[in-house]
């Protein structure tokens, strides 16, 4: 029986107002994206991740890095763990699941150039009123340590950001967006705070 890691999910994580203008900054560059691709051949794989992503955060990426990195005090706490010797460089995807997309379970600390990760921070963003369904993170117990925990699910809720442990296995779970439209997507901006 498997047990769960500590996690967090805090809801209005930023003023309202700069989480509007993050979600418009999403919105509306949809050129910036492209479709993701996963594994170490960094390859389209529509069986294990569908969605579109973006490493040009202009000049919001800074903004988020200090957001985030003001907060690891809290994260520390929050996922029970030691201070760690932090690599300056902050890693930050944007990214953009529209209908069918997903992400099978996995975990984000890879081997070679991302194993370094230590700590995910997701950062959600979508629209009002809220025009997609699904899309919850589904963080898994892990296996190897003993407990009775089952797997939860979080709501991607406007404003709100998850925080968990990169070797943690979780989920994007597959979203409907009737609509089709770009701007009733489900955004998110995935921080990843390196070790050195
Ligand atoms: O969008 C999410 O909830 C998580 C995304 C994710 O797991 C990833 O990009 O590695
Ligand atoms: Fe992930």
């Amino acid at each position: 029986m498997p047990r769960l890691f500590p996690y967090m999910h805090v809801e209005n994580f930023l003023d309202e107002d700069l989480s509007q203008q993050l979600l418009a900054y999403a919105v509306n560059n949809k050129d910036i994206y492209t479709h993701s691709l996963v594994g170490k051949e960094n390859k389209i794989n529509e069986k294990v991740r569908i969605s579109h992503v973006s490493r040009e955060l202009g000049p919001w990426e800074k903004v988020i890095q200090e957001k985030v990195e003001a907060f690891y005090p809290q994260i520390r706490q929050g996922l029970g763990m030691a201070d760690f010797n932090k690599r300056k460089n902050f890693e930050i995807e944007l990214a953009a699941h529209g209908d069918g997309a997903f992400f099978k379970p996995h975990i984000d600390m890879r081997l070679g150039e991302t194993g370094d990760r230590v700590i995910s921070a997701v950062y959600y963003l979508h629209g009002t009123p809220k025009n997609f369904a699904g899309g919850g993170l589904k963080i898994y117990p892990m296996e190897i340590f003993p407990g009775d925990d089952q797997p939860v699910v979080l709501e991607p809720t406007h404003n709100s950001l998850a925080v968990f442990q990169s070797y943690v296995h979780h989920e994007v779970l597959p979203v409907s967006c009737p609509s089709g439209e770009f701007q009733d997507y489900r955004f998110a901006i995935n921080c990843w705070i390196h070790k050195a």
